[in-house]
């Protein structure tokens, strides 16, 4: 099964550039950094593993943050990560980042055209796309910021970036302080990704379904057995949203107990449909054939049925029609 996962060609949704750059990316970004002493700060925090609450999680980011600080660096995160999705048999990765200037070394508008110099320049097979993230403790500014740079990366590459993300500290911010943001998004015709329910939140929880993203991410306290209720599910559930369910990352942040008690298991017996993802492949240590292993096991599940979930993915892709009538003959 193990192998089967991993030769199973795949779609990874939900990414985060900055919590996927695996170990030795982070020992080739100290050396361009020449600071060795911040592969040792990355790696205490990584050996916190097993045993991180989701605001520790949050901690890891600024390991990683210090090392992302120049266009170089940025650059070399993200082929980096491109070829490491690829490697575990990704066919389309929409990739997400939050656009960050670091004083004096680097713009936000630079940060982002890092990211998609990196793509333009993947030579493999793969297919990538970019979401520009709004990270939950800025501020509204900077959600107009993050729209303004997508739209001018779009005028410039038409099909490179799909859409915009909600995500960050799910305790920190307000939904009401971007909304209006994304409602422009959306208007321009951007796609709309956002975290949800990663705490229980119940007011904005439904606040999001009622706005109706492309996709969810997480909704980890919706379901009653997990700090949800009866409301909140099954709006979830009649809303018919595609959700981005990400197993290793919420038992890693403690947000559920266990695999077998992921809400995973009340999406699929819903038929609700749901793309497997990693969120951050690098700070949870799993990459996506792990995650399909995990669910495999799990929740019982054949090789058909992950056949099934991997293909069905396609549907909620944010690229054309056209690409994905491609990636459904990549299937075939
Ligand atoms: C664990 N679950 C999560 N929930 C919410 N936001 C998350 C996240 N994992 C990552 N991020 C968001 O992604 C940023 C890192 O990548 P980028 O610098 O944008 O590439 C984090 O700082 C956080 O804002
Ligand atoms: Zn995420």
């Amino acid at each position: 099964m193990e192998d089967f996962c991993k030769r199973l060609p795949k779609i990874e949704l939900h990414a985060h550039l900055n919590g996927s750059l695996s170990e030795s990316t982070i020992q080739k970004l100290c050396q361009l950094e020449g600071a060795p002493h911040l592969f040792d700060n990355w790696q205490v925090a990584i050996n916190h593993g097993e045993h991180r609450t989701l605001s520790e999680c949050f901690e890891m980011f600024k390991a990683v943050h210090a090392l992302t600080v120049t266009p170089e660096a940025v650059k070399l995160a993200t082929a980096s990560v491109i070829s490491d999705f690829e490697q575990d048999g990704i066919i389309y990765l929409e990739l997400r980042s939050t656009p960050r200037e670091v004083e004096g070394r680097m713009t936000k508008e630079q940060y982002v055209d890092a990211i998609v110099e990196a793509i333009l320049a993947h030579q493999g097979k793969i297919v990538v796309k970019l979401l520009l993230s709004v990270d939950r403790r800025h501020r509204s500014d900077d959600a107009e910021h993050a729209l303004k740079i997508a739209l001018d990366v779009r005028a410039k590459h038409p099909d490179m970036v799909v859409g915009l993300d909600l995500s960050g500290d799910p305790t920190a911010g307000s939904l009401d302080l971007f909304l209006p943001t994304f409602v422009k998004a959306r208007q321009h015709g951007l796609g709309i990704v956002m975290h949800c329910g990663e705490v229980s939140n119940k007011a904005e929880v439904l606040e999001i379904l009622k706005f109706r993203p492309n996709r969810l991410g997480h909704v980890t306290c919706l379901h009653p057995d997990l700090g949800g209720c009866q409301e909140q599910w099954k709006t979830l559930i009649e809303s018919k949203i595609p959700v981005e369910a990400c197993l290793t990352s919420n038992l890693r942040c403690k947000t559920v107990p266990s695999y077998e008690k992921h809400h995973l298991r009340h999406l699929l017996s819903a038929r609700h449909p749901v793309a497997l993802s990693t969120d951050d492949k690098g700070v949870f240590c799993s990459d996506l054939s792990n995650e399909f292993h995990i669910a495999a096991k799990s929740f019982d599940l054949s090789e058909q049925d992950l056949r099934d979930l991997s293909i069905n993915t396609v549907d909620f892709c944010l690229a054309s029609q056209q690409m994905k009538e491609q990636l459904r003959r990549c299937f075939q």
